[in-house]
């Protein structure tokens, strides 16, 4: 195969979770655009499958979720025979597709890709978008030849590696926003009036949902409010709120572009694609980590954009609705601080996130 041109095969593992997802999708679109071909591993989630729709271009592979358990207990066997079985299948997959390399975008689902890719003495890649990377890539990495990172902090936790700081890739669809009078008027919003997205990431969020819906009467007259419930809480979100003047309430959203284009700040989980999306398109947000991620990865994700001036971080535990309305007050209410923080949210976007990726893969299979 000649890898001078680009014309190499990669295997993406982008499955389990938006934020492992659309990262991937992004380098399918670069590596493709420069004449390579690629074959996208996810797993069955209702999130996965539906990208395969949207994106029938590519070839995508089904391969198991894989999720470690939390404790040592009878689960961790079978745990462990589905990363060595998963591993199997994948081996043969990097065969039949002829692959020259291998991508996890994160998570227990990149393990057995990735040391399959090891096995057949393929190199191997893996992408960290968080500030605090997770077991799983930390393991993973054992298996490839470079590492690459979304935010600073992670490189710390790779010693000895080859650590490629390339930023998050963002997909192509996020570089040509619609106005936002077509947005607005996509979910039926008033596009001259101040708005509000809410979003939980990729899985939605609970807690939050129902903080915004109960804070919402005290928003500041006239501020909108598009809330991405997630496809799990929708229908309890819309009957506690979705009847209110200027509240739309959506379950999944499968047109992010819009929501932010429609949007002038944005309540969110601190998840990294997520984050990453908010520096590229330049918007202020409150963080609200979800306390549960793994070692709470979000709450130093959001420190990084705080401490940037980017973000209002603010700990769910010490949240109430009075004190998210109060929050939501002094952000909508302030055009000069929403400007200073969408201008500190674009100084850490890495506009060409993908094609740092692509790079240093290309990089290292001219060297081969
Ligand atoms: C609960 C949890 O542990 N989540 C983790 C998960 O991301 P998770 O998928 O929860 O969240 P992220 O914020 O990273 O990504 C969400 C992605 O989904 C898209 N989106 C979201 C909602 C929607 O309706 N439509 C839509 O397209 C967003 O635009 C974004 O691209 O992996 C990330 C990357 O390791 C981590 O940083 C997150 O902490």
């Amino acid at each position: 195969m000649d890898h001078s041109g680009g014309k190499s095969s990669l295997v993406i593992a982008c499955g389990g979770t938006g934020g492992h997802l659309f990262p991937g999708l992004a380098v399918a679109e670069e590596w493709t655009a420069r004449g390579g071909e690629v074959l996208l591993l996810i797993s069955e989630k209702k999130i996965d499958q539906e990208a395969k729709r949207k994106y029938p271009q590519y070839r995508f592979e089904t391969v198991p979720a894989i999720a470690k358990p939390a404790t040592f207990s009878p689960k961790m066997l079978s745990f462990l025979a589905k990363l060595w079985s998963t591993k199997g299948r994948c081996g043969a997959l990097l065969k039949e597709f002829k692959a020259d390399a291998v991508l996890g975008m994160g998570g227990f689902t990149s393990l057995p890709p990735c040391w399959a890719a090891k096995r057949a003495g393929l190199p191997a890649f893996v992408h960290d978008s968080n500030a605090l990377p997770g077991k799983a890539n930390r393991l993973t990495s054992k298996f490839c030849r470079k590492v690459f990172i979304g935010m600073d902090p992670a490189k710390a936790f790779f010693p000895g590696m080859d650590v490629v700081q390339t930023g998050t890739p963002v997909r192509a669809e996020m570089r040509s926003l619609p106005g936002r009078k077509d947005a607005a008027a996509k979910f039926g919003l008033d596009p001259s009036k101040p708005t509000l997205l809410v979003t939980g990431g990729s899985q939605g969020a609970r807690r939050l949902n129902s903080l915004v819906a109960m804070a919402f009467p005290d928003f500041p007259k006239g501020t909108q409010v598009l809330h991405i419930a997630g496809p799990l809480d929708e229908a309890r979100v819309e009957q506690e709120a979705g009847a209110r003047h200027g509240y739309r309430v959506i379950g999944f959203c499968d047109d992010m572009p819009s929501a932010y284009a429609a949007s002038d700040a944005v309540l969110s989980r601190s998840g990294a694609s997520s984050m990453t999306e908010l520096s590229f398109l330049g918007l202020p947000s409150i963080l609200v980590p979800f306390p549960y991620a793994a070692d709470d990865h979000q709450t130093r994700n959001a420190e990084v954009f705080e401490k940037a001036g980017a973000a209002f971080l603010e700990p769910e535990g010490a949240l109430d609705a009075a004190k998210l309305a109060a929050r939501v007050t002094s952000l909508m209410s302030d055009l000069q601080t929403r400007e200073r923080m969408a201008q500190a949210a674009r100084s850490l976007a890495v506009p060409d996130a993908a094609a740092r990726v692509c790079d240093a893969i290309e990089a290292t299979l001219s060297r081969k």
